[in-house]
């Protein structure tokens, strides 16, 4: 846990509620591992199908076992006819993480997992790799179809999830470049101890309720502007500013207002978040390639507002808006490609919360009235 931060207060803030062997978060201010591994290791090294593999099957994968599993999930891209349905059906003004709610939820009808047997769940891997192989073809089948008249094909012959889904969005094979990125970004969206959407996914979890619905629930928790949704914010402000200077006397305003500022602060993290020098890297990498000469110094000047008039750091979310942008995707399939990466998180503490289970339910602190009896309707 976090040293420095005040971990107390409402919001359950520096309670323990329950064990993980997935992630530590801030264990020493500001670090994140991943089953031990330091997640700047893991973003330098490896592939994100590789970390995965990781938080799903507990240990790296040999190489061997890597060309298995990316060849097993290339080969679990395509929709059920049913779904395209649906998502044909959704309009395009939806949001879309509402999409990838009712995707996931859809998914769940289609093909169940196995509950049949109390306590036991004997497909759960298959289902959660399924979902990791067709979340990607989900946003994109909706987002071509609504918004560009097209039915895009799910079965790309790309080798990584983050390639694929950039095919489907582009019509056209990534740069190394791209592929890279989105492969450094859906590494470290990954898993993060218990967030916000992770907690509801294994409360769910916990009800010894199926796969699907732990998701589902989970998508909606990481759609608010305040976990998840913050990329999105981010980019929305930062898209408004013309210059550096403008963008400083935009967020002076906005601090002086009191306003919340998206992409900045940590619920546990105290001095920094470790994600956030590695996505901004890639994002002054992606500057460089596309021949940014706003968005970023834009960015770069709202970090060091932040820091000088609050002490307060970018998170995840921040640099992540501008290097999306960078790659030319809409920023709002922002907050989907999170929900592509932190699945494998999700999935991992609903596997650790049924394996050791017992129902979530903590107690409340009642502040009501004292009791009291019924006046009969007709004398209120
Ligand atoms: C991948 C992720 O999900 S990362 C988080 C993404 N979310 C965001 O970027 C949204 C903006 N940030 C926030 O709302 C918050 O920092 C959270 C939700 C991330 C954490 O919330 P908390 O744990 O309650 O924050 P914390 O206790 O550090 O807040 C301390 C003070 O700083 C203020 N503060 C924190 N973050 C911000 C911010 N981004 N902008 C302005 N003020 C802020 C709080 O309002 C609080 O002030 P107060 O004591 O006067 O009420
Ligand atoms: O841990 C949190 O509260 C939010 C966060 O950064 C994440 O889920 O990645």
């Amino acid at each position: 846990m976090a040293e420095g931060k005040k971990l107390a207060g409402a919001g359950l803030r520096g309670q323990v509620a329950g064990k993980t062997a997935l992630s530590t978060v801030g264990k020493s201010g500001s670090g994140l591992t991943y089953r031990g591994y330091d997640v700047k290791d893991l973003a330098e090294h490896c592939q994100f199908e590789e970390v995965a593999y990781l938080i799903l099957k507990g240990e790296l994968p040999t190489q061997a076992q890597l060309d298995e599993y990316t060849a097993k999930l290339k080969t679990l891209r395509g929709l059920p006819q049913a779904l395209k349905e649906v998502l044909e059906r959704i309009p395009k003004d939806a949001h879309p993480m509402d999409v990838m709610r009712t995707g996931c939820s859809m998914l769940g009808n289609l093909e169940q997992e196995d509950t049949s047997v109390l306590g036991v769940f004997p497909n759960q891997e298959d289902c959660v790799d399924r979902m990791l192989a067709c979340f990607p073809s989900i946003i994109c089948y909706w987002y071509r179809f609504s918004h560009d008249g097209v039915r895009v094909e799910e079965n790309t012959d790309d080798d990584s999830i983050g390639a694929h889904f950039l095919h489907m969005l582009r019509d056209e094979a990534p740069s190394e470049l791209h592929e890279r990125v989105m492969n450094v970004s859906l590494i470290l969206y990954a898993e993060h101890e218990f967030n916000a959407s992770t907690f509801t996914a294994r409360v769910c979890a916990s009800t010894l309720s199926d796969i699907h619905s732990c998701v589902t629930g989970a998508i909606g928790s990481l759609r608010g502007p305040l976990h998840g949704g913050a990329n999105e914010a981010a980019m929305d402000m930062i898209e408004k500013f013309k210059d550096a200077d403008d963008a400083e006397q935009g967020m002076m305003g906005m601090l002086e207002r009191k306003e919340k500022i998206m992409g900045f602060g940590h619920a546990i993290y105290s001095e920094s978040d470790p994600r956030n020098a590695i996505i901004k890297s890639w994002s002054e990498k992606l500057a460089a390639d596309v021949g940014d000469t706003v968005l970023y110094p834009v960015s770069v000047r709202c970090e060091e507002v932040m820091w000088r008039e609050k002490k307060l750091f970018c998170n995840a979310d921040f640099f992540h808006a501008s290097a999306y942008h960078f790659m030319g995707i809409p920023t709002k399939l922002f907050t989907p490609i999170f929900v592509m990466s932190r699945l494998t998180g999700w999935a991992g503490h609903v596997f650790e919360q049924r394996a050791d289970n017992r129902i979530i339910r903590p107690s409340a602190e009642y502040t009501g009235p004292e009791l009291r009896k019924v006046t009969p309707i007709a004398q209120r």
